[in-house]
C-alpha cells in the first residue's frame, strides 16, 4: 500500500458534501475530497447584510450564525469518513481595506472554523489574502482569532507558490477609497511575494504546529531558491491544479520536467496532495507558442485555466481520474532516498539533547546505530592503514595501536584489519571507561579478537601502559566537532604517545556554523519554552537532522556559505598543554563569520558540522565531513552524525542584500565546557560620495553596493539591524 493520499479539490460553493460527490471521486481513484463548509445562499445573504450597512452609512455590520440552508456539511458519516477537509468561503476578504467587509469576512470564517468543529473536521483549507497589498494585520488576526476557536483544529493556508502571481491585475474599484491611504508604499512583486505574506500569518500566530500551508502549484512555478524556500515550511497540501499538467501525444495530462522536480522535491514532505480542476474542463485548442516549455508568467488568466495542449491533439477526453494516475505513477517511481534519509526517517527536524559520552555511559543500542554507518569505519581504516605503511617505510618496529573509547570495538576490528592489509604486525590496546562496554569488549576479544588485545577499564586520561603508544585512534566527535570533549580527553591521554613518531587518528578537525531559517524547530522550541525555563530551551545546542531548513547566506552557485569556526590538532604542542597555571584554558576559542545575505528572511539560529583529518601524508588525505557541501567529496553517505542546531531566543529578520555577523566561543572553566553564541545583522544605506567614505567589509560581497558606489557616485555605508542576546550554554555545559 502506498502512503501517497491524492484527493480531489471541489471549491465550489455549490456542492453540498454526499456519499455521491465521494463516491464520484472514489471511483476515480480519489482518496479525498475537499469542499466548502457554506454555499452560495450564505453568500448571498452576507452579501445582502454588508450592502445594507454601507447604504445606512455603517462601518460595522453584524453576521448572524449560520442556518440548516446556508452550509454543504454536516456532522454525518461522510464526515466521520475522515475523507472531508473543510475549505473556507474563498469570497471573503479578511484583509479588506473596507471596514464592512473586513468585518464581515471575519464573521463568516469565524462561524465555518466554529461549525467545521462542531461537525468533526480536523482540517481547514482558508484562502490567504488575494494580494499583498491591503490588510494583511487584519488577516493574521483573523487566523490568528479563528485558531482559538477550536484547540484541535489544522487550519492551512491556500498560497501560490509563485508570488508574482499575486500581484493585482488591475486596481480594483475600492482602491479610490479613502482608506487607501493607509495602504502605504507600493508593493513590488517578487518571488518571495507570497512566502512574505505566510511569515507574516505564521509569526502573528506564534509558529504554531496547527498551522500549515496548502501551496498551490499552478502552470507558471517557481525557480530554485524560492522552492527552498517553501521546503522549510509546514506543507501539510500541494494544491495542484490542472492547468499546471501539459497534454502528452495521447492526449494524457502530464508534469512538465520543472514541475516533476518539484513534486519529488516536497514528497520528502508526506503531504496530501489536492488536484483542482479536473473535472469537466472543456479544453479547447489554443494558441501553442508555448506548448515545449512554460512560460515563467501566464499572459491571461484564461490560459492560466486548464491543461495546456500540445500541437497534435485538439481535445482531451474528460478523464478526471487521468491527473491522479498520473502523479501517482510519478510518485510511485521516484529514485530511492539518499542514505541519511532512509536511515533518519522519522527523525527530520527532531530535536535531540547531544550525547555526553564522557559523563554518561552510552547503551548498547547507541552503539549500534553509530555501527550502522557504511561510511566512517572504512574511512578509519583507510586512515590506520595508511599511517602503518608510514611507519613501515620509516622502519618503525613494534608498532602500539590503541583505540582510546573503544565502545563496543568496531574500530579495533578495523585497527587490525589494516595492519593485516598492511602486512605490520602490532600490539592492539583497547581502552574503555564504560564498565558495560567493556563486558561486550570482553566478548569480543574471546570470541572474534583470538584475545589478542590488550583490554584496558579505565578513563583514558589515567591510563598507564607498559610502553609509549605509536598510534592513538579514537572516535571521541560529536556534530560540532569538539563538543563531546575529544580535545580534552586526547590532552588527557597524550602523555602515553611516543615523543617523537606518536600520531593520533584524527590528526585534526574543525567546527563549522552558518545561520539558517528553520521555523519548524523555532516553533517546536517556543512549545517547550510554555512548560520549561526558557534558558534551558534556548541557551542549549540540540542534535538534529535538519531538514525544514533554508540556508540564508548562499554563493552564486546555490551552495550554502559555511564558515570554519576553529579547529584542534593532536597531538598538542607539549608547552601549551602544561603552562602554569592553566585550566584547559588552551581549548578556549572564539571565532566570527560574515555572512552576505542576498535574499530575504528570518534567522532562527545557527547550523553547525564539522570537517576532520583522519590522516594526512605527502599523497593521501583521508578525511570525515558533515557538512552539506563537503560530505560527498570527503566521506560520502555518512550517516553517524546529524548536524548540530544553536538556537536564536527570538527570530531575526533580515532584509534583501544585508549581512549576519555569526561570532562563536567555546568557554571552559577547567570543569566544564560550554558555548557562546550571538548574531549582529547589517543592512546597507547609500550616501553621496565625499559624504562618506565608510567601506563595506571584504566578507560582505558587495552585491548592488559596490557597482553603485563606481557608478552612481554613492558609497555604501552599513548600518546595524538587530544584535542578538549572547546565548550560552553554560547552565548546560558538559562536564569534563
Ligand atoms: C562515540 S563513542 C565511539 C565508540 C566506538 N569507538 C565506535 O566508533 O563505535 C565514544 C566512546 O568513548 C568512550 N569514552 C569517552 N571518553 C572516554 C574517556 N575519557 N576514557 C575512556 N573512554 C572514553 C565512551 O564511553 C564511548 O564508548
Amino acid at each position: 500500500m502506498s502512503s501517497y493520499y491524492i484527493g480531489e479539490h471541489l471549491p465550489s460553493p455549490g456542492s453540498a458534501v454526499s456519499f455521491d460527490v465521494l463516491d464520484k471521486a472514489a471511483s476515480d481513484n480519489y482518496n479525498m475530497i475537499s469542499a466548502n463548509i457554506t454555499n452560495i445562499n450564505f453568500e448571498t445573504k452576507v452579501r445582502g447584510l454588508i450592502e445594507k450597512a454601507r447604504s445606512n452609512g455603517r462601518t460595522r455590520v453584524y453576521i448572524p450564525g449560520l442556518e440548516a440552508e446556508d452550509v454543504n456539511i454536516h456532522p454525518d458519516e461522510c464526515i466521520a469518513s475522515g475523507k472531508v477537509i473543510g475549505v473556507t468561503s474563498s469570497w471573503i476578504e479578511l484583509d479588506s481595506l473596507d471596514p464592512l467587509m473586513a468585518s464581515a469576512s471575519r464573521q463568516v470564517l469565524h462561524h465555518e472554523i466554529g461549525y467545521a468543529g462542531f461537525c468533526g473536521l480536523g482540517t481547514l483549507l482558508v484562502e490567504g489574502p488575494k494580494t499583498a497589498e491591503k490588510n494583511i494585520a487584519a488577516y493574521c488576526q483573523a487566523v490568528v482569532q479563528g485558531l482559538a476557536i477550536n484547540a484541535y483544529l489544522h487550519i492551512n493556508i491556500i498560497l501560490p507558490a509563485f508570488g508574482p502571481s499575486l500581484a493585482p491585475l488591475e486596481p480594483s474599484a475600492e482602491d479610490d477609497a479613502p482608506f487607501m491611504q493607509n495602504s502605504g508604499p507600493d508593493v513590488v512583486y517578487d518571488e518571495f511575494t507570497s512566502w512574505d505574506i505566510w511569515n507574516s500569518i505564521r509569526t502573528a500566530a506564534r509558529y504554531t504546529a496547527r498551522l500549515g500551508l496548502a501551496l498551490q502549484i499552478q502552470y507558471s512555478i517557481p525557480k530554485l531558491f524560492t522552492l527552498n524556500r517553501w521546503f522549510a515550511e509546514p506543507i501539510r497540501y500541494l494544491l495542484i491544479d490542472s492547468s499546471a499538467y501539459l497534454l502528452n501525444a495521447k492526449g494524457y495530462p502530464v508534469l512538465t520536467p520543472p514541475h516533476q522536480n518539484l513534486v519529488r522535491m516536497y514528497a520528502r514532505k508526506n503531504p496530501y496532495y489536492l488536484l483542482s480542476n479536473v473535472r469537466n474542463t472543456g479544453y479547447e485548442p489554443e494558441i501553442s507558442n508555448d506548448i515545449d516549455f512554460p512560460p515563467l508568467v501566464p499572459t491571461t488568466t484564461e490560459e492560466s485555466k486548464g491543461a495546456k495542449q500540445t500541437a497534435s491533439i485538439a481535445k482531451r477526453r474528460d478523464d478526471p481520474e487521468s491527473y491522479r494516475k498520473y502523479l501517482f505513477h510519478l510518485l510511485t517511481n521516484m529514485p530511492p532516498p539518499p542514505p541519511l534519509d532512509s536511515f533518519g526517517a522519522g527523525y527530520q527536524d527532531f530535536l535531540q539533547s547531544p550525547l555526553q559520552p564522557l559523563a554518561d555511559n552510552l547503551e548498547s543500542m547507541t552503539y549500534e546505530v553509530f555501527e550502522k554507518d557504511p561510511v566512517k569505519y572504512d574511512q578509519y581504516e583507510k586512515a590506520v592503514k595508511l599511517a602503518l605503511e608510514d611507519m613501515k617505510a620509516q622502519g618503525i618496529e613494534n608498532i602500539c595501536v590503541a583505540v582510546v573509547g573503544a565502545g563496543r570495538g568496531p574500530l579495533v576490528t578495523r585497527c587490525i584489519r589494516a595492519a593485516t592489509n598492511a602486512s605490520v604486525d602490532i600490539q592492539m590496546f583497547a581502552i574503555e571507561k564504560n564498565p558495560n562496554a567493556y563486558v561486550h569488549l570482553m566478548k569480543m576479544n574471546r570470541d572474534v579478537w583470538d584475545d589478542r588485545v590488550t583490554l584496558v577499564k579505565t578513563d583514558m586520561r589515567k591510563w598507564e601502559p607498559p610502553s609509549y603508544l605509536h598510534i592513538l585512534v579514537s572516535e571521541l566527535l560529536g556534530s560540532f566537532a569538539d563538543n563531546e570533549l575529544s580535545p580534552e580527553c586526547l590532552d588527557g591521554v597524550q602523555r602515553v604517545l611516543h615523543p617523537t613518531v606518536g600520531i593520533s587518528i584524527p590528526q585534526s578537525y574543525t567546527a563549522h556554523f552558518a545561520p539558517i531559517m528553520a521555523p519548524k524547530i523555532h516553533g517546536d522550541l517556543l512549545a517547550r519554552a510554555v512548560t520549561n525555563n526558557p534558558t534551558d530551551v534556548f541557551e542549549v545546542p540540540y542534535v538534529v537532522m535538519l531538514t525544514a531548513i533554508d540556508f540564508l547566506s548562499v554563493n552564486l552557485g546555490g551552495e550554502p556559505n559555511i564558515h570554519q569556526a576553529w579547529e584542534f590538532k593532536h597531538p598538542v604542542p607539549t608547552d601549551e598543554l602544561e603552562h602554569e597555571g592553566g585550566f584547559n584554558d588552551h581549548n578556549q576559542r572564539e571565532g566570527f563569520a560574515v555572512f552576505p545575505i542576498s535574499r530575504r528572511g528570518v534567522i532562527h539560529g545557527i547550523a553547525g558540522y564539522f570537517e576532520c583529518v583522519l590522516y594526512q601524508n605527502e599523497t593521501a588525505i583521508v578525511e570525515l565531513s558533515t557538512r552539506p557541501d563537503t560530505i560527498d567529496a570527503k566521506s560520502k553517505d555518512m550517516i553517524s552524525w546529524f548536524a548540530i542546531y544553536f538556537p536564536l531566543k527570538s527570530p531575526m529578520a533580515v532584509p534583501d542584500n544585508s549581512e549576519a555577523q555569526v561570532s562563536f566561543w567555546r568557554n571552559t572553566d577547567g570543569r566544564k565546557v560550554w558555548y557562546d553564541w550571538m548574531v549582529e545583522t547589517f543592512g546597507f544605506i547609500y550616501e553621496p560620495t565625499g559624504a562618506s567614505t565608510s567601506k563595506i567589509p571584504s566578507q560582505g560581497v558587495a552585491f548592488a553596493s559596490d557597482q553603485m558606489a563606481t557608478q552612481g557616485g554613492f558609497a555604501p555605508k552599513r548600518v546595524q539591524i538587530a544584535v542578538s542576546d549572547i546565548l550560552s550554554s553554560k547552565k548546560n555545559g558538559c562536564l569534563m
